[in-house]
């Protein structure tokens, strides 16, 4: 009898359908997605499938033994990956681009609106009875989007996306840096420009860029500082690409008009921290990805991964293989 490669999925909330596909060639093992848990169950897989955010150091890669060939992460970011320490054991990896690409642009344009509109502020007011006829006119006024410069910090599949959706919007300019043009930013009519010109010129800058040692901390005071004051500060991408003590001041001092975070450190943010405090930040809890459907590709996509580098071919969608 052939015996079957083992996976570990380290999450008791995966989508049935992918947990299907596994079960239906390996011997699947599913554990809680904390790491002593992780520890107990990991010994002698073949392949394992990843989905929190938790860190997957050499102690758990030690622990699976030199069998381990496939790690799938349910991420399009993969900053908790040690990537070099896979290639050097000859673990293939893989993410989740792509599919999440319209529920991510989705949360981006969202707290686009919700910060430029001055959304929960707004609500907050109600609940404290300072809706008053006496407010007059110039109450709670906001930013438009309409014939606004909206300038992207990397041109990626949600970049893209973001734009593809801003265009019913009226946006007068579409700006967008990184390391070079792409030819999808003529595809959007985007113009490429170096970050200081993008920063100087947008009303609206989100950031989606991935995080690496080049983009750690690359939103900071100098950034905040080339921002229009009346302009607001999107991010979709990881928390740590924003200097947060900058991002606090440069709100507080009004330096820019509002924020929209879907992603901070530390992550998840304790109820009582001051980013919470600040009346032109809106925050929403890492949901950048979190719609049924999109979750479900991305566990879908995650198996076929794991499921491809088992069997000997390439994965989908492949980090490191
Ligand atoms: O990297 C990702 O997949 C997203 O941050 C999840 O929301």
């Amino acid at each position: 009898m052939i015996k079957k490669a083992k996976v570990l999925v380290a999450s008791y909330t995966i989508p049935e359908e992918a947990i299907r596909i596994l079960r239906s060639q390996f011997d699947v093992r599913v554990c809680e997605a904390k790491k002593d848990a992780i520890l107990l169950n990991i010994p002698g897989v073949d392949g394992l499938f990843w989905s929190s955010h938790l860190r997957l150091d050499d102690e758990i890669l030690d622990k699976a033994g030199p069998q381990l060939k496939a790690v799938g992460v349910m991420s399009a970011g993969y900053d908790h990956i040690n990537t070099s320490e896979l290639q050097r054991r000859g673990i293939k990896l893989g993410n989740t681009p792509i599919v999440l690409n319209d529920a991510v642009a989705d949360i981006a344009v969202l707290l686009c609106l919700a910060a430029s509109r001055r959304i929960v502020e707004a609500r907050i007011a109600i609940e404290e009875s300072r809706w008053s006829f006496d407010n007059g006119t110039q109450w709670m006024l906001g930013q438009e989007i309409s014939e606004s410069t909206v300038g992207i910090v990397g041109l990626g599949g949600v970049g893209v996306t973001i734009v593809r959706r801003l265009k019913g919007f009226n946006v007068n300019r579409f700006l967008y840096t990184g390391h070079g043009e792409k030819p999808e930013g003529a595809t959007i009519g985007a113009e490429f420009v170096g970050l200081d010109y993008l920063l100087t010129n947008s009303d609206f800058v989100f950031a989606c860029v991935p995080l690496t040692s080049e983009t750690e901390n690359m939103f900071n005071a100098r950034f905040f500082s080339l921002m229009k004051r009346t302009a607001v500060f999107v991010n979709v991408s990881r928390g740590a690409t924003v200097n947060q003590n900058d991002l606090i001041a440069a709100l507080k001092e009004n330096k820019i008009f509002a924020a929209g975070l879907d992603v901070m450190t530390p992550e998840p943010l304790p109820s009582d921290h001051e980013l919470l405090k600040l009346p032109n930040c809106v925050i929403t809890p890492h949901l950048g990805s979190a719609t049924k459907k999109t979750r479900e590709n991305m566990a879908i996509l995650t198996a076929k991964n794991i499921s491809n580098a088992l069997n000997g071919t390439l994965m989908e969608t492949p980090v490191v293989w």
